[in-house]
């Protein structure tokens, strides 16, 4: 079970980590048809037929219990049960809603139970996500409202909807769908379907309600064309035949180079070769990094991972030297959060756990992605299907050559000489997948690096979601091409980081420098004002919430009350945010309810099981009244002394579209994330273990016409072996 290696042969993983792993193809297929053996469920396949009908929308591993994790990792205790988290759209009942259940045990189910949410809150039939069919049912209703306005979309874009197999117009659609919990009505933006149409909006928006499980009552209710609203598409076409409406004629898309494409265009002016390949990785003497099923190994550092079809990449039991430092970390919930001047820019609140983010994991492309001698991993879906997806080459591990030393010193005597040299070459262990939820790309990192640090980092790429160009649109971001507004907006990123320093029983402290200003020792009369190391313990949930707009204190502690280091300090870990984030809106607004972890940089809370994510796929389609409120969880103030916590990350930034942002949005510049650093967690830095440190000492000084080279690795790496061409696929199927 596990995701199985594109690659290299699938060894048995060690028993352990599979407790943590994505459920097989076999296993999906076994939850799927013990379900739709049950009668009482009613399940029919999602694809085709109804909205209004019962079908399994969701299947995932349902991970065990922490309590029996733990006894079985650490005690020796009886493997907990394998369980899937099956998520089933009762469509066609009365009364339709969705509920989650339990199912096992694997790999051959026979029994089912329901999941409640704390607070046993009801998830309503609305908030569901959107499905292939709803859109699929969406575009017929949207051609058939198109066809009043056929002219118009002719003569002002060249494009049309309805019978078209060429020159089509698309739509992207807008969340969240509506003003209040219960509604399911989306802003639909048009655009001409060329290469890379996000960027191509021709400036028409429609709303529909699609809330009634029946499409034939779904309605057009507004329309927005080049800066007018009106009530119905008849009301459009009649303002167009009348030739009182300003048409905003778009020109010609060009048949290359469309400025939305990749196609190279220009040059650089200095000449250098771009015709040619760059610098590659290279594993001269074979892979350093074990992969077996779904446990990593590299340095001193082990873990378990998994790409949940919900929410992303998801860590488990991360030790180091085989003490944990966290028994989970994992992504939780992405955000974007729109401006603009069209109505369907400043409705714009992307929530992508909403939009499968973590299913829509395509295919890695080898050496651009991740290098060429990467291990790739395939993975298995179970979202909005009839059976396991399985998407190739999902997840890539690499070990990366950062350019820079762990560390390094060279040793002056301050006379042309030296006394000693000695460096460590810089590496780190990358775990990778990405997101591609619909216009964007988020490529998500986890770096392990042989000090002991962890870093969590996301890139963004892809296109930037864009809107018609209107003048007043410039109050919202920058104009990016003749009819295109790159429109401002935050990104928000969420984190669990479950860390467990030498144990579960942890503390919290800040700490951070004040100045004091005392009489000075040495010289009398005279003061010293200086920086003092100022220690705050965080006592409880509210002492331990960092909201945006007050300063983070800069060190942030997670430490084993009961353990120290040979030095006397307590054995802790240090959580350093890389970030430039801020709020997405102001606290209690409307839809900032359904993302209330967005208020903090930080929050430390205790660990409960009914508190296992802070978003859900739930929170885009409702975000007014949130299944999941995670302010809630901070509310009931719990102590944190001495308790197995969670602390939950917030990073992101302000991105206002710039001309640099076409064709797409570039990662350098546009990365967040956070370190896991250990702080007098060891005894000293434990990469001293790494037999990579090359020492040179001078033989004869003052001379220096020898030195001696002290190395444990051989003087020379050998040959990289040049890598396979180029293949790429690009499709991901129902198995
Ligand atoms: C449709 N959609 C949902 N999320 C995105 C990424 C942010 O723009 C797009
Ligand atoms: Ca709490
Ligand atoms: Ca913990
Ligand atoms: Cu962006």
């Amino acid at each position: 079970s596990g995701p199985s290696p594109s690659t290299s042969p699938t060894e048995l993983p060690p028993d352990k980590a599979s407790i943590f792993a994505d459920l097989s193809a076999a296993e999906l297929r076994a939850v799927r048809t013990f379900l739709m053996s049950r009668p009482e469920l009613g399940l029919s396949p999602s694809r085709g037929g109804p909205l209004a009908k019962n079908t399994l929308f969701l299947v995932e591993l349902l991970p065990p219990k922490k309590r029996l994790a733990l006894r079985y990792l650490d005690h020796g205790g009886r493997q907990p049960r394998r369980q899937a988290r099956a998520v089933v759209f009762f469509g066609g009942q009365a009364e339709p809603n969705i509920t989650e259940f339990a199912v096992g045990p694997l790999p051959r189910p026979s029994s089912y139970r329901p999941l409640r949410f704390k607070g046993s809150r009801t998830v309503p039939f609305t908030a569901r996500p959107v499905t292939q069919l709803e859109y699929e049912l969406l575009h017929g209703v949207l051609a058939q409202a198109m066809e009043p306005l056929h002219r118009l979309l002719l003569d002002a874009t060249g494009f049309w909807f309805h019978n078209c197999s060429q020159r089509c117009l698309t739509f992207s659609d807008i969340a969240p769908r509506g003003l209040v919990s219960g509604e399911r009505r989306s802003w639909l933006v048009l655009q001409r379907f060329v290469e890379g149409f996000f960027l191509h909006p021709v400036g028409l928006e429609v709303l529909v309600d699609h809330r009634d499980p029946d499409p034939r009552r779904w309605a057009v209710q507004r329309l927005w064309y080049n800066g007018r609203y009106f009530s119905s598409p008849q009301e459009l076409a009649e303002r167009y035949e009348r030739g009182t409406l300003a048409v905003a004629r778009l020109p010609e898309p060009p048949s290359q180079q469309l400025f939305s494409s990749y196609e190279p265009r220009g040059h650089f002016t200095t000449g250098t070769p771009t015709g040619v390949h760059g610098a590659k990785v290279c594993e001269p003497q074979g892979r350093r990094y074990r992969v077996r099923g779904n446990q990593l190994e590299y340095g001193g550092w082990s873990l378990a991972f998994r790409l949940r079809s919900s929410a992303g990449l998801q860590l488990f039991n991360l030790r180091f030297n085989g003490e944990r430092v966290a028994y989970e970390v994992s992504v939780q919930e992405a955000i974007a959060f729109y401006g603009g001047h069209t109505p369907a820019a400043m409705q714009t609140k992307y929530m992508d756990a909403g939009w499968g983010m973590g299913a829509v994991t395509y295919e890695l492309a080898r050496g651009i992605d991740c290098p060429e001698v990467a291990t790739y991993l395939d993975v298995h879906h179970f979202y909005d299907a009839d059976g396991p997806v399985r998407f190739p080459r999902a997840i890539c591990i690499f070990e990366l050559p950062t350019g820079v030393p762990i560390r390094r010193h060279f040793d002056s005597d301050f006379q042309g000489g030296f006394h000693f040299y000695a460096g460590l070459e810089g590496q780190a262990l990358v775990l990778r997948t990405t997101s591609t939820v619909y216009n964007y790309d988020y490529i998500w990192d986890f770096l392990l690096y042989p000090n002991g640090v962890m870093e969590a980092k996301v890139h963004a790429t892809g296109f930037i979601h864009a809107t018609f160009y209107t003048p007043q649109g410039r109050r919202y971001g920058s104009r990016v091409h003749s009819h295109v507004l790159g429109n401002l907006h935050t990104h928000l990123v969420h984190y669990k980081v479950d860390l467990d320093v030498a144990g579960t029983g942890n503390s919290f402290e800040t700490m951070d420098v004040r100045f004091e200003n005392i009489s000075n020792p040495w010289s009398p009369g005279a003061r010293v004002v200086q920086p003092w190391l100022h220690r705050q313990p965080r006592h409880s949930e509210c002492q331990a919430a960092f909201p945006f707009g007050t300063a983070l204190p800069r060190y942030l502690l997670f430490y084993n009350p009961r353990r120290r280091n040979r030095w006397g300090h307590a054995r802790s870990y240090r959580i350093q945010h890389s970030s430039h984030a801020g709020p997405v809106l102001p606290r209690g607004w409307q839809e900032e309810e359904g993302v209330s972890w967005g208020r903090y940089h930080l929050a430390v809370t205790r660990r409960h099981e009914n508190e296992p994510t802070s978003s859900s796929i739930y929170a885009q389609n409702d975000p007014w009244e949130p299944l999941v409120s995670f302010e809630g969880f901070i509310r009931n103030n719990e102590s944190i002394d001495d308790q197995d916590l969670v602390a939950w990350v917030t990073v992101g930034f302000l991105h206002v579209p710039h001309a640099e942002d076409i064709p797409n949005t570039a990662t350098p510049g546009n990365a967040v994330g956070f370190f896991l650093r250990p702080f007098n967690f060891f005894d000293e830095d434990p990469s001293v273990a790494s037999h990579s440190s090359v020492i040179v000492r001078p033989l004869d000084p003052p001379t220096f016409s020898r030195v001696e080279i002290q190395r444990w690795t051989p003087a020379s790496p050998g040959p990289c072996i040049g890598p396979e061409p180029f293949t790429y696929n690009g499709t991901y199927r129902q198995e």
